[in-house]
């Protein structure tokens, strides 16, 4: 049986993980939108040929509804939706923090609901989402919802109880390597380059390393050891990296967005 899946909330991931489902042979015919503007809604309707309903509408005709407004803004969708959704239907949520308790009790009895948090490299088929079920939610489901979001890359299922750590790392974590390619851009200008040149120096250096990362099966510790040569160049930056306490800051940083991800667990954060 043809599955019918509506994306509520359709902005970056919506859109990115819409696009992504198309690119990977869903059918338009069987997707829906929604969006709280009209004109987003007539916007991916030309762009994709997906037909944009009411969040009502897409709650009585979808099999699978897929939320994905921000967290501040799920209470009101759910108000919205809750008298509409059959409790056969299946609910993702794609927010930050909101834990699949959070719909459980919103919802009628029994509902299933899997919680997926993703990252915006799903534009470019390289996104993780990591993937945990609630209560209700079978292995079928999961299945399900790892088939939809493989269509924008990798997925990983965690206990819902790691779902506030993976959001810190990677739902959060392209924010971190585009703070770095742009802080690593500027060190290029003072060394004396033009910016340009020293974006595409930075970039390059950080595509290989992923790929590296990826592939060689190596630790990144000894990844790092093989470019760290005797009384050579990179070891002096490693020790300013050390000083200045770069990896104490990453450690605050991703526990910062940890708590942050556990704040939003109300919808209200
Ligand atoms: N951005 C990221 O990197 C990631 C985000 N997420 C999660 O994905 C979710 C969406 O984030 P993001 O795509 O960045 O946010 P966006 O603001 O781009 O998308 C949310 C969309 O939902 C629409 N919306 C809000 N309320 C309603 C409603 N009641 N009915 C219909 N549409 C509605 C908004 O409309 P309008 O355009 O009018 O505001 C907006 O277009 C969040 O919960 C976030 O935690 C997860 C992983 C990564
Ligand atoms: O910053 C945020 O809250 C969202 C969730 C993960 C990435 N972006």
């Amino acid at each position: 049986m043809t599955q019918k899946v509506a994306v509520l909330g359709t902005g970056k991931i919506g859109e990115a993980l819409l696009s992504g489902m198309i690119r990977g042979g869903w059918a338009p015919s069987d997707l829906l939108v929604t969006a709280r503007r009209q004109e987003r809604a007539a916007q991916l309707h030309d762009r994709y040929g997906v037909e944009a309903v009411s969040n009502a509408e897409a709650a009585k005709s979808a099999d699978t509804l897929i939320l994905t407004v921000k967290p501040q803004d799920m209470g009101t969708l759910l108000r919205e939706l809750a008298p509409h959704v059959p409790a056969d239907r299946l609910v993702v949520s794609g927010a930050a923090g909101i834990p699949t308790s959070y719909f459980e009790e919103r919802l009628a009895a029994g509902t299933p609901v899997v919680r997926v948090m993703t990252n915006t490299p799903a534009l470019v088929d390289e996104a993780m989402s990591v993937i945990s079920a609630g209560t209700h939610a079978t292995a079928a489901h999961l299945t399900l919802a790892e088939e939809i979001f493989s269509t924008v890359g990798k997925t990983l299922r965690v206990p819902e109880s790691q779902q506030d750590a993976a959001t810190a790392l990677s739902g959060s974590g392209p924010a971190y390597f585009y703070f770095l390619v742009e802080a690593m851009t500027d060190a290029g200008i003072l060394l004396g380059l033009p910016r340009d040149k020293a974006h595409d120096l930075i970039v390059q250096a950080a595509i290989g390393a992923a790929v590296m990362l990826r592939d060689s099966g190596e630790h990144p510790v000894k990844l790092r050891e093989n470019v760290t040569s005797p009384a050579g160049t990179t070891i002096n930056a490693i020790r300013e990296l050390e000083n200045h306490g770069v990896r104490a800051a990453l450690i605050a940083a991703l526990e910062a967005a940890r708590d942050r991800s556990r704040e939003l667990a109300t919808g209200n954060g």
